[in-house]
């Protein structure tokens, strides 16, 4: 009989999820024949039991297939809702969709919730990995993750002539609560000379220090600060900075950190603050994750065809390989090595990543 597989995304939303779709129908649909159910909303369309009939021709405008080069996704996505209050009716849907299986594009969070799912439900399930954040751990790739650090870097390289023909430091507010993989990777390629990030606490005293150095001791007038949103400053710092006006959570990390320069300088340092927000999740996908999303979206419907269930396409060693989604889960999220090379090589170009540790 025709299989009949479920796609759908969840989780914040990132380029190339389009691209991950159109290679699954593609597949599905040309080597094998399957019929494909899109659930809109991740396991919110689930639970109320909707789908969308995906066909190979179905988004044609004249020949053009929109999905290749396409931001966001045409499922649409969730990255809130209490999941396990709805858990019978998810169950049911599945069932009563008749899926043979059900590929999820997530990272980590949610692809935590859907294996939870999946065990109770016996559902066959297969994950693709894509994440801005690049936090899924057992893969060297994750869909989205490279047009983000190119958007990144396009800011950055922007902000550098403006802040150099104002002698300002720039500070660059980039997505990351728990990992700093984007903030590391975009501020190494855009030429940052600060880069602050969860995984190695900072001080105030050392940051400043470090801006004046530029300026004394290498007349660098201005500088580039990249921080991501979820930074953390030294032990000592936080207690001292409890009572602040402007210290986070309670404001922004950008603006927190350009307060303190401005304080430490006597406002002699002139600062301004750009929070790329989401701008970071939109865009037209790179080459890197349009090349990604394809092969990830192939090879997770060889698996379905396959029988190899509970498997997350990783990337590893130049491969598509399946790996466990309960290690995927029980190892995410991923956070940066303080001891790996991209640490090392931006200390020994003279940034400053926060204390060695
Ligand atoms: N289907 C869902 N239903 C409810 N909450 C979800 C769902 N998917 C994700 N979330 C929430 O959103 C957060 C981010 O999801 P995640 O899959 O990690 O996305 P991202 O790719 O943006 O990292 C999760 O930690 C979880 O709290
Ligand atoms: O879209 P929202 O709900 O504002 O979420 C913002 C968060 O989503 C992300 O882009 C993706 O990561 P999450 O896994 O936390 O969803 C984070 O970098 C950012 O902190
Ligand atoms: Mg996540």
């Amino acid at each position: 009989m025709r299989k009949r597989i479920g796609i759908l995304t969840s989780g914040g939303d990132c380029p190339g999820l389009n691209c991950v779709i159109r290679a699954v129908v593609s597949h599905a649909t040309l080597t094998y024949d399957w019929e494909v159910l899109g659930i809109p909303y991740a396991t919110q369309g689930l639970r109320e039991r909707q789908a969308i009939a995906l066909n190979m021709h179905g988004w044609d405008l004249r020949g053009i297939d929109p999905l290749l080069n396409m931001g966001g996704t045409i499922l649409g996505t969730i990255n809130k809702g209490d999941t396990l209050a709805h858990i019978d009716e998810m169950l049911a849907s599945y069932e009563a969709l008749a899926l043979d299986a059900l590929i999820v594009i997530g990272g980590d969070g949610s692809l935590g919730i859907l294996h939870e799912l999946a065990n109770r439900g016996n559902w066959n399930l297969v994950a693709i990995p894509k994440t801005i954040d690049n936090d899924v751990a057992l893969t060297e790739r994750a869909v989205g993750f490279d047009t983000a650090v190119n958007t990144i870097v396009d800011a950055l390289n922007r902000l550098t002539f403006t802040a150099a023909s104002h002698d300002r430091v720039m500070i660059v507010e980039v997505m990351g609560r728990s990992a700093g993989h984007l903030a590391l990777h975009a501020g190494i390629a855009g030429g940052a000379d600060v880069i602050l990030i969860p995984e190695l606490s900072y001080t105030i005293s050392r940051l400043c220090q470090h801006i004046a150095e530029l300026r004394d001791r290498w007349q660098r007038k201005f500088a580039i600060v990249v921080v991501a949103e979820g930074a953390k400053l030294c032990l000592e710092d936080v207690q001292e900075n409890i009572a602040s006006a402007c210290a986070p959570p309670k404001c922004g990390r950008g603006q927190y950190i350009a307060d303190q320069i401005a304080q430490c300088s006597q406002n002699l340092i002139d600062t301004r603050v750009s929070v790329l927000g989401h701008i970071q999740r939109g865009g037209i996908p790179s080459a890197l994750d349009r090349l990604t999303a394809t092969v990830f979206g192939k090879t997770a419907v060889d698996l379905v065809a396959q029988g190899k269930f509970g498997q997350m396409v990783g990337w590893q060693n130049g491969e598509a390989i399946p790996v466990p989604i309960q290690d995927v889960v029980a190892q995410s999220p991923l956070h940066v090595n303080p001891q790996g090379s991209l640490v090392q090589s931006a200390r020994c170009l003279g940034i400053y990543v926060g204390e060695k540790t």
